[in-house]
């Protein structure tokens, strides 16, 4: 928490135990057999847009209700909700959370992940599960901090990545093989919008 304040980042290894870890692995199997994931979409309400020029992926929301079989999962979101409300002085009310798939040859621009009309994300959270992940593999998450040089981040299974939503500039180089995570927000309050970005 003291370098998420610091740096607008942080880089948290080995985040999940190996049970939490599986159990999202054929989670994220299941719905992919399913087909459950759609093509992401950018901006709100009324005016999303699919723009494969600005993002590549597919997502599957999660839902606290529906997704039982990650109840633990869950668990650890509001962990960490609780841990950056006490430590960081923030009133964190909720989170909201997906999956995220980028096929081969995807990527997503330099963005920050608060924008107009949208201004309760607080702290992104990603948790990256690509196995045997190398060099040359791409999908790197290249983050830009203030008058810091870019720093790219390797997507590793287990790794876990925390930042401020606000000011954090960040972007997904193009993954040249399939690339998964699980991608979301701690937030500020509750929101009835649907999610869309
Ligand atoms: O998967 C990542 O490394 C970042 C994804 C991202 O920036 C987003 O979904 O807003
Ligand atoms: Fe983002």
């Amino acid at each position: 928490m003291d370098l998420l304040a610091q740096q607008d980042y942080v880089i948290i290894d080995q985040f999940l135990n190996p049970e939490q870890l599986k159990n999202i692995h054929s989670f994220f199997e299941q719905k992919q057999y399913e087909g459950a994931f759609d093509k992401a979409a950018i901006g709100q309400s009324g005016s999303e847009k699919v723009i494969k020029e600005i993002r590549g992926d597919y997502t599957y929301w999660l839902n606290r209700d529906v997704d039982t079989q990650i109840t633990p999962l869950f668990s650890v979101f509001e962990e960490v909700k609780n841990i950056i409300n006490q430590l960081m002085y923030l009133s964190l009310a909720d989170y909201e959370f997906h999956l995220a798939h980028y096929p081969k040859g995807s990527y997503y621009k330099k963005h920050l992940d608060q924008f107009d009309g949208r201004r309760n994300r607080m702290v992104s959270m990603i948790i990256y599960l690509n196995k045997d992940w190398q060099k040359g593999d791409g999908g790197e998450l290249r983050v830009y901090p203030e008058n810091n040089v870019p720093i790219d981040v390797e997507p590793l299974e287990n790794r876990c990545v925390l930042f401020r939503s606000d000011v954090l500039f960040h972007e997904v180089l193009q993954a040249n093989t399939s690339r998964k995570s699980i991608t979301g927000w701690m937030l500020y309050q509750s929101t009835e919008l649907p999610h869309l970005m």
